[in-house]
């Protein structure tokens, strides 16, 4: 798929965003293996703390849907804002991406398509190595 079809696809799932707290509406794609894309929304809470970005909300449900390798996420936030993924979703999608080859697609402030490797957001990072201690 093309990288400008997610970014379209990440734009559409932010209609759906329940964002009452912040209005900062976002927008995530994510693109399986198997060329399904898996799109999701923020969802906050009104204790905040319990609020979950877009970016995890589409990886739990591609998850919950069967899925387990990804290609690419394209993330869409409010016109001129440079977004990218957070750090706990950075984790998160780690998770599902042990080489950090997963493709993050943003957008510069002014609109610009700008993208990165998983592995280049979240160097050195925390995974399943570390627990292995025997
Ligand atoms: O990459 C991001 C950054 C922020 N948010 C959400 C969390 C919260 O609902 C709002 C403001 O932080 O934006 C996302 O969904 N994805």
């Amino acid at each position: 798929m093309q990288h400008v079809a997610l970014m379209a696809a990440a734009e559409a799932a932010r209609a759906h965003a329940h964002a009452p707290y912040s209005r900062f509406a976002v927008g995530a794609a994510l693109l399986c293996a198997d060329g399904t894309v898996q799109p999701g929304c923020n969802v906050e809470n009104a204790s905040y703390g319990a609020t979950l970005c877009a970016e995890r909300v589409a990886l739990g449900a591609a998850v919950a849907a069967g899925q387990r390798r990804f290609t690419a996420i394209a993330v869409a936030g409010p016109a001129g804002v440079a977004l990218s993924p957070c750090g706990i979703c950075r984790q998160v999608l780690a998770e599902f991406s042990p080489d950090g080859g997963l493709l993050v697609l943003m957008r510069a402030a002014d609109g610009t398509p700008r993208q990165a490797r998983l592995a280049d957001l979240l160097p050195d990072s925390f995974g399943p190595d570390q627990l292995r201690t025997d």
